[in-house]
């Protein structure tokens, strides 16, 4: 089998995030729901919210479906490293992305989802494609959409090809030549930590030299932007007009007037270069002459993320044969 659907930007103005419509149950319910590879809960919001935490979502309504069944005393509570945090309770229903349909994949409802999420009105719900090692359900932990569906896909991979400001797709089953141009750099993944792990060669600023050194990080769909070690963030903002990382705004800002390099990262021997403009990331409030910038620090986090900012510069492999590995391509 095979399948193909939309990454769909919820924001007009940033990629803020992207979501993906899927069916549901019988008659299929459509949501529309982030794609998460540093995550393993798929959960949506559902018919056991209140309606206080409701703000024009699409709620998933399991007495509405006759194929939903409740995975008896089985919960959920997840935390996401930006404090949004939802928990709920689990059903297993028929879940379709892009013609491809997995039966019994476990489908988290929240019960409870904090403001952040209640203020996105455009995501009903993240799909986690992370390994399922992480997945939050007790007492038996579930598996991926990803994981369920493997055995019936043609390979075992799905590939992402994010666009700035426009639709891009997540194609599962299949790697679509068309989708990229040159060769696919595969490197390993390390699956220990759960995300999809592996080391970047190095960077370079605009065009200036390549710094070959080890930078191991996840790849990210669920997150925004990009977060390196500070010595990188330094090197770039160095050559930004009126750079600076700002304690108001909690990272690097700048005049939204100001030129800025592209930023190169390798993946063994080939290099993915991110546009300068995908950098200029956002204005800090609507309508200020100070952007906020696309390339943070990963000081306080702990792990360097390669989120959607570095994503959509390129056409992602997610192979989950054994062992797994992720593949780069120019696009
Ligand atoms: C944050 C997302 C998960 C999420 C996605 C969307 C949303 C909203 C709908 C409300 C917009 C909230 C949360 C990420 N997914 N792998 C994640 N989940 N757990 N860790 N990360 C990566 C990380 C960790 C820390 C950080 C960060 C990122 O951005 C700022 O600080």
């Amino acid at each position: 089998d095979t399948g193909s659907a939309a990454a769909i930007p919820v924001n007009p103005n940033y990629d803020i995030a992207y979501v993906t419509p899927v069916s549901i149950g019988t008659p299929p319910q459509t949501l529309h729901l982030d794609f998460d590879t540093g995550s393993s809960d798929l959960w949506v919001f559902s018919s056991h919210l209140p309606a206080s935490q409701i703000r024009g979502q699409t709620i998933y309504v399991p007495a509405n479906s006759s194929t939903a069944k409740l995975l008896a005393d089985h919960t959920w509570s997840i935390t996401y490293g930006d404090g949004s945090a939802s928990r709920g309770n689990v059903y297993v229903d028929n879940f379709t992305v892009g013609g491809l349909t997995v039966e019994n994949q476990a489908v988290q409802c929240a019960l409870q989802v904090s403001t952040s999420f209640t203020r996105e009105s455009n995501i009903d719900g993240l799909v986690g494609l992370g390994f399922s090692t992480l997945n939050t359900v007790v007492p038996k932990s579930q598996l991926t959409f990803f994981d369920n569906a493997k055995p019936h896909m043609d390979e075992p991979v799905f590939t992402a090809d994010l666009k700035w400001k426009s639709e891009g797709t997540y194609d599962f089953g299949f790697i679509d030549e068309k989708k990229y141009t040159g060769k696919i750099t595969y490197v390993p993944v390390n699956t220990s930590p759960g995300y999809w792990t592996f080391t970047s060669s190095g960077y370079a600023v605009g065009s200036g030299n390549f710094s070959a050194t080890s930078i191991v990080g996840i790849a990210d769909t669920g997150t925004s932007l990009v977060y390196l070690p500070p010595s990188i963030l330094t090197a770039y903002y160095r050559q930004v007009e009126g750079a600076t990382s700002s304690r108001t705004y909690g990272g690097y800002v700048f005049p939204c007037n100001s030129k800025l390099p592209s930023f190169t990262f390798g993946i063994g021997e080939a290099r993915i270069t991110i546009p300068s403009s995908y950098i200029s990331y956002a204005p800090v409030t609507a309508g200020s002459s100070t952007c906020f910038g696309g390339l943070q620090s990963s000081s306080s986090l702990g792990i360097n993320i390669w989120g959607d900012v570095a994503l959509k510069a390129a056409f992602v492999v997610f192979h989950g044969g054994n062992p797994p590995t992720i593949g780069w391509a120019k696009k």
